[in-house]
C-alpha cells in the first residue's frame, strides 16, 4: 500500500519501529546490539525515498546498512520501500538531521558515509549547510573508523566542485574521481531515485571517493 496522505506519516513510522529505529540514542557506542552482529556500518546522509540503501542492503547482506532522513514526510517512502523490499535485517532508518550525528555515533560505530545527490545550497551564503563542507566532515570523521571512507554522487557541477575542494583541503585523500558515472558503470552501481531522473535526462553524474588518512602524532 502506498501512502499519499502524508499527516498519517508519523503514526506509521511509529508503527515500523524494526526499521525506523525510534531511540537511536541508546545504541551510541553499540550499534552492533541493534543489528546483532558486528557486521560494519554504511550510513547515507540524506536517504530521501531509500531507493539507493534498500538496494545495497540488498546486494550486500555483510555489511549493515542506514539511511538517515530530515523529513516525515520523505522517509515514509524510505520505509514503503524497505517493506516492500522484504526482510532485510541489515537495513535500518534513522529519522533525524545528519547536522547532529554525533548524538547518536561515536568514533569508530561507522566504517563508510554515502552522499547522494545532496541538497546544492548554491548561494554563498548557505554552503555550511551542504553536506560535504568542512564542518560535516570533522562530523563525519568523528563518528568513522580510522581512514573511513566517503561516497559522494551527484548531477550538481557546482557541487561537485565544492566537495573535492572541501575534502581536499580538509586533507582526505580523492581515491576516486568520476566526471561522467555512467560512461563507464560499475556494474556494482546502485542507482538512487534522483541519479535515476537526472541521467534519463542524459545528465552526467559526477563521483568521487575520499578517505580521512589518519593523522600522525605530533
Ligand atoms: C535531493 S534529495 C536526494 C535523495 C537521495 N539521496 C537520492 O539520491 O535520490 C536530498 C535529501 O536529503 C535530505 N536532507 C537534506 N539535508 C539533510 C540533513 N541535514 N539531514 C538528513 N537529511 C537531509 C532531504 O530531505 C532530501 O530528502
Amino acid at each position: 500500500m502506498r501512502l499519499r496522505n502524508k499527516p498519517w506519516a508519523e503514526d506509521f513510522i511509529a508503527a515500523h519501529p524494526h526499521i525506523v529505529i525510534p531511540n537511536p540514542e541508546d545504541y551510541k557506542g553499540k550499534w552492533g546490539e541493534l543489528f546483532q552482529n558486528d557486521k560494519p556500518l554504511h550510513i547515507e546522509v540524506g536517504t530521501g525515498k531509500g531507493q539507493f540503501v534498500t538496494g545495497m542492503a540488498k546486494a550486500n547482506p555483510d555489511i549493515n546498512y542506514m539511511g538517515i532522513e530530515l523529513y516525515d514526510s520523505v522517509i515514509v517512502s524510505a520505509l514503503e520501500n524497505a517493506l516492500e523490499a522484504g526482510t532485510l535485517p541489515n537495513l535500518k532508518l534513522l529519522k533525524v538531521n545528519g547536522a547532529h550525528l554525533a548524538k547518536f555515533f561515536e568514533k569508530n560505530d561507522v566504517s563508510r558515509v554515502y552522499l547522494n545527490f545532496s541538497d546544492p545550497w548554491p548561494k554563498t551564503r548557505h554552503e555550511k549547510r551542504r553536506l560535504s563542507h568542512g564542518n560535516f566532515l570533522k562530523l563525519y570523521e568523528s563518528i568513522l573508523v580510522d581512514n573511513g571512507e566517503v561516497h559522494f554522487k551527484t548531477d550538481n557541477r557546482g557541487l561537485f566542485e565544492f566537495s573535492l575542494m572541501s575534502m581536499s583541503a580538509y586533507g582526505m585523500l580523492l581515491k576516486y574521481v568520476s566526471l561522467d558515472l555512467h560512461a563507464n558503470m560499475p556494474e556494482d552501481n546502485i542507482m538512487t531515485e534522483y541519479e535515476e531522473k537526472f541521467s534519463a535526462k542524459g545528465q552526467p553524474i559526477y563521483r568521487l571517493e575520499s578517505q580521512f588518512l589518519t593523522k600522525k602524532a605530533d
